[in-house]
């Protein structure tokens, strides 16, 4: 590296005063440029002969406190040193000491707040492009469990792509990092310790399902079989009553009511509020609850019950996320009367309006036709959309585009293994179905594996398995497609630009209608060729 021409650069930066456009050095990457006082940060671009990005940190600082980072490479400069070094977690500390919105922050203040997740770890920079001055607070780090043990990867990782990201953009305006869909104790410790700001408390685990099945007499038997001050409680505080949670929103609670949100929910509440007392209060996380990867809908009562009990013990969750009317599958568009959805998240709204937190909406990627709904009804404390991962799909547009032939490779080991995520996801696509049979795919018709929804499910939910097959030792497809993609990482941000600002545009009432999504956002031609 030419630590003298470096030099040039921080001397250019201090003439430039803030005005960075035309830079001499093409390799200084804008956006990230910081000065405080005499000391100047900046990520360096550079392209390798395989036409990949490579980056570096770039320190210019005084030399008492410089040792702080951990250098490749260094110059002395007078007072100050200037150093090269590595995108790693050493140089991560020690920038966001000099820098605290290289950490997540608390959704509390802000109204929208957008899940994104990351599952390859090279999206958050197209993403906070497109945040800048949306006034929504995006949430980059948010991989579940279940993406983490599927791909291989650690909530470390995911917490470092996304911080270096922020640094990057130069995305001063607030950050958070989920612990996403966490379970266990365990699990919380982890996501906490790591730094996330906010935790999605997963609590199917401690839901009772089978309650829903019950006939009255079963239902009254379990309920009944309660300790006696248990059951009056229950039955003084919600039987026949009648709550009202918004101006002509009631919510009502039947003896079927009541004992069916008893049995069903009630573990998963004081699981809820364990969790609560041993870490989002002496971490002052963000809170969020999830109840959505249930088979069955969560009733108004329902929702109303766990909120209440919440409550009295002195708890307002930052978010709910209930399992609402319809169905939200992973990677396609909501299936369900948009009526029925909207007469009955009024009543989901009015109860979280009424308790104080904001919805949260559940894999969230493609559900275009509720989301100008759900951005004209959540008025009073906003709305949290959390995207399914989606970005994965996206990335596949790109080796659809770029190299056909083993996009269709991928789409015919995804088809014949689906069995491999059968317990982790829950979807309509099966190879017995609809999917697109391997064998009517040709290289004419491959693009179509991306509008398809059988096909995008069979993709969306197989990446695991696809990026971490093995044949005598070796990745059968990882580093294929690693290649692909780092060579065409302008094209990747494209179409994950395109991708969420469809979101973003309807949740924010700029276009009515997924028509209209479509058509301000889609390209009208193949843009593939350009990037
Ligand atoms: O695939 C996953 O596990 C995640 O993308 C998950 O679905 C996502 O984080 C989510 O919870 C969206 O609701």
């Amino acid at each position: 590296m030419d630590l003298n021409k470096l030099l040039q650069d921080v001397h250019e930066i201090y003439d430039k005063n803030g005005d960075y456009k035309d830079l001499s050095d093409k390799a200084v990457y804008a956006p990230s440029i910081q000065v405080d006082r005499r000391n100047v940060y900046f990520i360096l671009h550079n392209t390798n002969e395989k036409g990949y990005i490579e980056k570096c940190l770039v320190v210019y600082e005084n030399r008492l406190t410089a040792g702080d980072f951990e250098a490749v490479e260094s110059l002395d400069d007078k007072d100050s040193v200037l150093l090269v070094g590595e995108l790693n977690e050493h140089n991560n500390v020690a920038l966001a000491k000099r820098f605290q919105w290289m950490r997540p922050v608390s959704r509390r203040n802000y109204k929208y707040t957008f899940g994104l997740g990351d599952r390859l770890g090279n999206a958050s920079n197209a993403h906070l492009r497109l945040f800048k001055g949306r006034g929504i607070m995006p949430v980059l780090a948010q991989q579940s469990i279940r993406e983490l043990t599927l791909m291989h990867r650690t909530n470390t990782d995911v917490f470092q792509s996304a911080s270096w990201a922020v640094f990057e953009e130069g995305f001063t305006y607030g950050w958070g990092a989920d612990g996403d869909h966490v379970k266990t104790p365990y699990e919380v410790d982890y996501a906490v310790k790591i730094g996330c700001s906010m935790i999605t408390l997963d609590c199917t685990e401690e839901i009772h399902n089978d309650v829903v099945n019950l006939d009255e007499a079963a239902l009254d038997k379990r309920f009944n079989a309660l300790d006696p001050d248990q059951i009056k409680y229950f039955n003084d505080t919600y039987l026949n009553k009648d709550f009202e949670v918004a101006d002509g929103v009631k919510v009502h609670f039947t003896k079927k009511d009541v004992e069916e949100s008893v049995l069903t929910f009630y573990d998963a509440i004081l699981f809820a509020i364990g969790i609560h007392d041993k870490f989002v209060v002496p971490y002052n996380l963000d809170f969020e609850i999830s109840m959505d990867e249930t088979p069955y809908q969560t009733t108004p009562e329902n929702h109303f019950f766990f909120a209440n009990e919440l409550h009295r013990k002195g708890i307002t969750p930052v978010t709910m996320a209930p399992r609402f009317y319809g169905e939200f599958q992973k990677a396609i568009d909501y299936i369900g009367d948009t009526d029925r959805f909207e007469r009955e998240y009024v009543v989901h709204e009015s109860i979280a309006e009424h308790f104080g937190y904001k919805l949260s909406i559940h894999s969230g990627s493609d559900k275009l036709s509720v989301y100008e709904i759900i951005g004209r009804l959540s008025k009073q404390h906003g709305w949290h959309v959390k995207t399914a991962g989606t970005n994965w799909l996206e990335a596949l547009r790109v080796i659809a585009h770029k190299d056909p032939k083993f996009m269709l490779e991928l789409y015919k080991f995804s088809y014949e293994n689906l069995d491999d995520v059968k317990a982790f996801y829950v979807f309509n696509a099966q190879t017995d179905g609809t999917a697109p049979k391997p064998a009517d795919m040709n290289e004419s018709n491959v693009m179509d594996l991306l509008d398809n929804d059988d096909a995008r499910q069979v993709l969306h939910t197989m990446y695991g398995s696809i990026m971490n097959l093995k044949k005598n030792y070796h990745y059968v497809y990882r580093d294929k497609l690693w290649d692909i993609l780092l060579k065409n990482q302008a094209l990747y941000d494209k179409y994950l630009n395109i991708h969420i600002a469809e979101h973003l545009d309807l949740l924010q009432g700029v276009v009515k209608t997924k028509a209209e999504a479509r058509e301000k956002n889609e390209p009208k031609t193949d843009i593939s060729k350009n990037y």
